[in-house]
């Protein structure tokens, strides 16, 4: 059996157009498929946990048809189910995690070729704690975690009168990009500090400090241009003690990620990451924004079984 995870509102509507067509497609009865819709945000990782506790013996795999938004939710609604193989129909605004997979069919086709012959990818998953909670508030991330001035923008461009606005103005493929110029003059870099394998490096003005499992972010730039997802460390991309006008200039670099060769950027490679401020500060972590003091990260003996077409 196959069931398949619907939020009907990603990529504007997308999600749904494709599940209809999917839906008509005489596979989806040939291989006994099941769909459910998500109704609200958290939805999808209810769901994906009722899931796998009724029918995590007939279950061949989860797929996903949204964004990396949906996709983060069920990995974590599967958190006592790692063994249940998933997969994801692309259709939400960035798609980061499908593009580090190097997925590139999409839509009905796609659904085919996950469901008839797939090939299976083993990928290492990232899990945070945040604000030094008990470990069984532990959680997974696929693509990033970070905090700074990109969890600003991400919260700033969440906010459903300027993703109305950007919709209304056909800019929404502009939604993150649009939203730095604002934020950026507003922003104040942070005091952090940063714990990597032990060791402690304070940074006094932080503009961004990210955690990544894979290069891709906000709809394929690429913040850390060496990281792969088969690694068993992240990869730490700091940027500190930058003036708000080379922001800029970085900004238009890290497309073709060559954001790297400038001072004020600094990479590492750590399988235990944590990082703490005195204040409550902005982070988000696969796109959706929240707020913390402390952050800590573990990769590495936590996988999933991904199906790609
Ligand atoms: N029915 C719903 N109503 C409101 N929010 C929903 C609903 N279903 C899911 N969500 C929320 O929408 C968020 C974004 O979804 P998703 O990531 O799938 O799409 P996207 O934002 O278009 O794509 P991407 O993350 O790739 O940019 C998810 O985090 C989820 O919590």
């Amino acid at each position: 059996m196959f069931i398949l995870i619907v939020n009907p509102l990603a990529g504007k509507g997308k999600a749904d157009r494709i599940f209809k067509a999917i839906q008509k497609d005489p596979v989806f009865k040939e291989k006994n498929c099941r769909s459910f819709r998500t109704n609200y945000e958290g939805h999808a990782e209810k769901l994906a946990e009722q899931i796998a506790e009724i029918h995590h013996e007939h279950l061949k795999c989860l797929i996903v048809i949204g964004g990396d938004g949906t996709l983060h939710e069920v990995i974590n609604g599967l958190h006592q189910y790692p063994s249940i193989p998933v997969s994801i129909i692309p259709t939400g605004s960035g798609n980061d995690f499908t593009r580090a997979l190097g997925i590139k069919g999409k839509g009905v086709s796609l659904f085919k070729k996950v469901v008839q012959n797939p090939k299976r990818r083993t990928v290492n998953v990232g899990r945070y704690v945040i604000n030094k909670r008990h470990k069984h508030s532990q959680h997974l991330f696929l693509n990033h975690i970070s905090l700074g001035l990109d969890s600003e923008i991400v919260h700033f461009a969440n906010r459903p009168f300027y993703r109305k606005w950007m919709k209304r103005l056909r800019l929404h493929r502009l939604t993150y990009s649009l939203a730095l110029l604002p934020v950026l003059k507003n922003f104040q870099p942070i005091n952090l500090e940063i714990e990597l394998d032990g060791l402690v490096k304070p940074l006094e003005r932080a503009t961004l400090v990210a955690v990544s499992n894979h290069p891709y972010y906000g709809g394929g730039m690429k913040i850390a241009p060496d990281a792969e997802l088969k690694d068993e460390q992240f990869t730490v991309t700091v940027i500190d003690d930058i003036p708000k006008w080379k922001v800029i200039a970085l900004f238009l670099t890290v497309f073709i990620g060559k954001h790297t060769m400038l001072k004020e950027v600094s990479v590492y490679k750590a399988s235990t990451v944590k990082v703490s401020s005195k204040r409550v500060v902005p982070f988000q972590v696969d796109g959706q924004s929240g707020e913390c003091f402390q952050c800590d990260l573990v990769r590495g003996k936590h996988t999933r079984t991904i199906f790609l077409g």
